[in-house]
């Protein structure tokens, strides 16, 4: 579904898709109903073939057996074989609409809770075709799909190389003993060999393309990611911590992983760091929402999870080329910007430079390129904004790289960005750690006292006399001093440092970034409890704001809670 509307100068598009094939995780089997992914209430519905998946209503149990549309038949594009396989007419589904996504696994040990999850939807996805291509009568020849999807196969580990045959192996066997009865190989595996048999020769022949569609979906297929209380423990989680609205009360929604899944087109979005749209999960439903005007021909660009102002760019190369084989070229990645510049800085000892000492060292080249290298390892290439589009944050924070240029410059590690004092980096760094978790004990401690908080705000002072005023380092120190002033029931400290908070974040991701809308949501509680109303309708205004341009009309969907909180913030 394609939904455009005009907002101003602004226009908002989103688009809706419903997974072709998904699988729940394991940590949410028990939890969550195995078609929705809601969380599940007391009386389960079971399959009733398997009794193994579990759904939240009869609803969900029968809609499990699924519709194949005739548009995700053709999206698929089956064209290759991944196994040649053919099927007669004695099989135990015949062609029809509804597929069971698992009714290959029923019977016998499940294979999703045990194999791995990518493995699971490689067979789902072969099952899906067998299914759709039986033929009401005599055998014909099966052709497996052809996911045109990259794979970066070679630039995996041996023992991932290896890892993945095996699995494919296995996965082909038991696809295999599901439908010995219904499946024959064709004709052209029935080789004439002495010791093998067809099946073995089959096997080997197919193979590499069912190891390729294992790493296709490895590379391709998104984590769908729910809301829910922390209550039921902390695994498999990303924070998204904030306080509702009952005096200093905390309570705690994160996002929890809940199921992996491979959509026709949402699949294909390339990654930005600072992406232009949003992607969220209404069920299985995959919706993107733009949260920028895109001029016509600009890309359009979803976050794969590292993001400017969360990780340094180091950082963010690194697990995109752990967890997705890349190396990310996105414009973030390829232009100087303040967050990286900051985000893991010290300050400058000239006391009225604004300039940002780096662990990295930068070689700005006559060319008006920036080489990053961190630990003597090369990290980056960059190119230099736009001088005339700088803001005044990023010329203090790195004139001498900006200014002069035609020359070729270089700013070792330790040295300021703006001026080029120096600082011991080394014992810079030793003393931020030990600070750093000094204020983190807040964090462990259910019951704080008098003397955890003093010494964390002892740290604190310290650390702002090291750490660059918009490092990411003192936005967490003050978050988690926030917290701490909130748990004991001083609103007003608790206040000012959630603020301060707010203030070095929106430096290093942008002030209408979802981030600060989260931030804020922790500031309206405490203004509630507080009990200044009017402080608080105007933080809730801004925090809605940002969401919906992030969820539109689904804030309230996706974000349970905010219902609550406006009216609590009405109520005040
Ligand atoms: C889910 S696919 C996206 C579709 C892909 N571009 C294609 O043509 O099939 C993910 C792959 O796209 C490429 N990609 C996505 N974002 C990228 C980026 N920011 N920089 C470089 N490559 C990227 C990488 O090869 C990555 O593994």
């Amino acid at each position: 579904m394609k939904v455009s509307m005009k907002l101003g100068h602004q226009t908002v598009i989103a688009r809706i898709e419903i997974c072709l094939l998904q699988i729940i995780m394991k940590s949410s089997r028990e939890t969550h109903c195995h078609f929705c992914f809601s969380e599940t209430p007391a009386d389960v519905v079971f399959c009733p073939s398997c009794t193994i998946p579990i759904y939240c209503s009869k609803r969900c149990q029968e809609q499990s057996a699924g519709h194949i549309s005739r548009d995700e038949d053709t999206n698929l594009g089956y064209s290759t074989n991944v196994a040649n396989l053919s099927i007669t007419s004695s099989c135990k589904s015949p062609r029809s609409k509804l597929f069971a996504e698992h009714r290959h696994e029923c019977g016998g040990a499940h294979w999703a809770a045990v194999l791995p999850a990518d493995v699971v939807l490689a067979g789902r996805i072969i099952a899906h075709s067998i299914v759709k291509r039986m033929p009401s009568g005599k055998s014909f020849a099966f052709s497996g799909p052809n996911l045109d999807l990259v794979h970066h196969y070679d630039q995996h580990s041996p023992a991932n190389k290896l890892e993945s045959h095996i699995y494919a192996i296995v996965l082909l066997l038991c696809l295999q003993n599901h439908y010995r009865s219904d499946l024959l190989w064709t004709e052209d595996s029935l080789s004439q060999t002495r010791n093998q048999t067809s099946l073995e020769l089959k096997l080997q022949s197919d193979m590499p393309k069912l190891v390729l569609l294992i790493f296709q979906i490895k590379v391709n297929s998104i984590a769908i990611v729910c809301m829910r209380s922390m209550d039921r423990g902390p695994e498999h989680t990303i924070n998204r911590g904030f306080y509702v609205a009952e005096g200093a009360k905390m309570c705690s929604v994160e996002q929890v992983r809940v199921a992996q899944a491979l959509y026709v087109s949402g699949s294909l979005f390339n990654h930005s760091c600072q992406p232009n749209v949003h992607a969220y999960f209404l069920s299985r439903a995959f919706v993107l929402r733009t949260t920028e005007f895109i001029k016509s021909g600009s890309p359009v660009e979803l976050s794969y999870g590292p993001q400017v102002g969360e990780m340094h760019i180091s950082e963010r190369q690194k697990s995109l080329q752990e967890n997705y084989y890349f190396s990310c070229q996105c414009s973030s990645c390829s232009e100087l910007n303040l967050s990286d510049l900051v985000m893991n800085s010290f300050c400058c000892p000239q006391s009225n430079c604004l300039g940002a000492i780096s662990e990295s060292t930068y070689y700005r080249s006559k060319e008006n390129f920036v080489n990053v290298s961190l630990g003597g390892s090369y990290v980056c290439k960059l190119s230099l904004p736009d001088v005339s589009k700088v803001d005044m944050d990023m010329e203090n924070v790195a004139k001498s790289l900006l200014q002069n240029s035609g020359v070729s410059l270089n700013i070792d590690h330790g040295c300021c960005m703006s001026c080029r004092s120096c600082i011991d980096l080394s014992s810079a760094l030793a003393t931020s750690h030990r600070e750093e978790s000094t204020i983190d004990r807040l964090k462990k401690h259910t019951f704080l006292d008098k003397t955890l908080i003093t010494e964390a705000l002892q740290s604190l002072k310290q650390l702002k006399k090291l750490r660059h005023p918009y490092s990411k380092a003192l936005a967490q120190a003050e978050d988690t001093i926030a917290e701490a002033f909130a748990k004991v029931g001083d609103q007003e400290l608790a206040r000012k440092h959630c603020e301060a908070s707010i203030q070095i974040l929106e430096k290093l991701y942008h002030p209408k970034h979802i981030i600060i809308a989260h931030e804020l949501i922790k500031l309206v509680s405490i203004l509630l409890s507080l009990g200044d109303g009017a402080s608080a309708a105007a933080t809730f205004a801004q925090a809605e704001a940002i969401f919906s341009l992030y969820y539109g009309s689904h804030v309230e969907k996706v974000l349970t809670y905010m219902g609550a909180l406006k009216k609590a913030v009405i109520d005040v």
